[in-house]
């Protein structure tokens, strides 16, 4: 399969769905609101998952999504400002949009896993969005438990040019490219295969309550990796991986948050990315994400994304941890 119907659909919506980001930083600043979990969440998520849906419902309507927001928050009557900020977002990317298509189209993400399925997050990494950091509109499709296509849109990501704003894209058999956020020209990306752990870099989530440090930096001192981890928000980690920028990524969970399984959609757009581009992803215990299971990774335990050649030293180091 050569998934090109996906990858330009995929492309088109998660471009449009980046600018929305950029729009409502530039207009209505890093705003956010509560989410039951106490997790924030921005007019740009609601917005951005509104534009994603839209896009998949039309081209795609047999296929499922399931992306990170639900629009039933919205209903809350203080919100009722927020609410239109998004209606008024969507609309200017999607002139016909009305409030009542608007909320269809956020809840067209509470779809289950199927055969072949979306999986989106409109913005992962929504604390370094608020921040002013990186962030990533993350768009994957699945099938038969593996991804096929990914693309992660990251709007802040600094690029060789100096400028900001880069996309990543891999399809299953062919590869991984990148491409500034507002061109056309695609470059193919790889790990850098370097083994010499002195020479490497970990890196890790800015938020330090998201993976367990205290692990992670046993683990590099057990490896003989002696530089500080380089840290950075959202899935724009798997796109530095894949460029060569670092070559480990580990998210071990915290004690308190053992239970806790990962989101598919704060993953499996990255998985695929550096996958093609010559990298390895499995979890702690050196198992493959299983992305057919629900929204959950529950079969899996943390991750472990690396360049590939060093993955089975870092999964031995990561044993000798637990
Ligand atoms: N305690 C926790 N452990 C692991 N991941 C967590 C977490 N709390 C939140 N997250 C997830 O971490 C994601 C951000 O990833 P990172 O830490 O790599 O920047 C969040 O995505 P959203 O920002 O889309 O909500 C959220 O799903
Ligand atoms: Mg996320
Ligand atoms: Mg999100
Ligand atoms: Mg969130």
């Amino acid at each position: 399969m050569s998934y090109q119907p996906e990858k330009q659909l995929a492309l088109k919506i998660v471009k449009q769905a980046a600018k929305l980001c950029q729009r409502v930083q530039q207009t209505q600043g890093r705003k956010a609101v509560q989410k039951a979990d106490t997790s924030p969440v921005t007019v740009a998520d609601f917005g951005a998952q509104a534009i994603l849906c839209q896009g998949l419902m039309e081209a795609f309507p047999n296929d499922p999504v399931i992306g990170e927001e639900d629009a039933t928050l919205l209903q809350q009557p203080e919100l009722e400002g927020v609410r239109r900020q998004i209606i008024e977002q969507v609309q200017h990317s999607i002139p016909a949009a009305t409030p009542e298509k608007v909320i269809d189209w956020i809840n067209w993400g509470n779809g289950k896993v199927a055969q072949r399925y979306w999986t989106l997050d409109p913005i992962d990494g929504t604390k370094g969005f608020i921040r002013g950091d990186q962030y990533a509109v993350a768009l994957a499709l699945v099938e038969e438990g593996e991804v096929k296509l990914g693309v992660l849109a990251c709007p802040a990501f600094p690029r060789e040019d100096n400028g900001k704003g880069v996309i990543f894209l891999a399809i299953r058999g062919q590869g991984a490219v990148e491409m500034p956020l507002d061109g056309e020209t695609a470059q193919q990306i790889k790990v850098d295969p370097s083994s010499n752990f002195e020479q490497l870099y970990r890196i890790e989530s800015v938020e330090s309550v998201h993976s367990d440090r205290q692990v992670q930096t046993a683990i590099d001192q057990r490896l003989g990796l002696t530089s500080i981890a380089k840290q950075m928000d959202s899935l724009a980690k798997y796109g530095a991986i894949a460029r060569g920028d670092a070559h480990v990524y580990t998210r071990v969970p915290l004690p308190q948050f053992e239970g806790k399984k990962e989101n598919i959609w704060d993953h499996a757009a990255g998985v695929i990315i550096v996958e093609e581009a010559g990298g390895r992803v499995t979890d702690l215990d050196g198992k493959p994400l299983d992305f057919s299971v629900g929204a959950k990774l529950s079969n899996n335990r943390g991750v472990l994304a690396t360049n590939s050649v060093i993955h089975s030293q870092v999964l031995a180091a990561i044993q000798q941890e637990q």
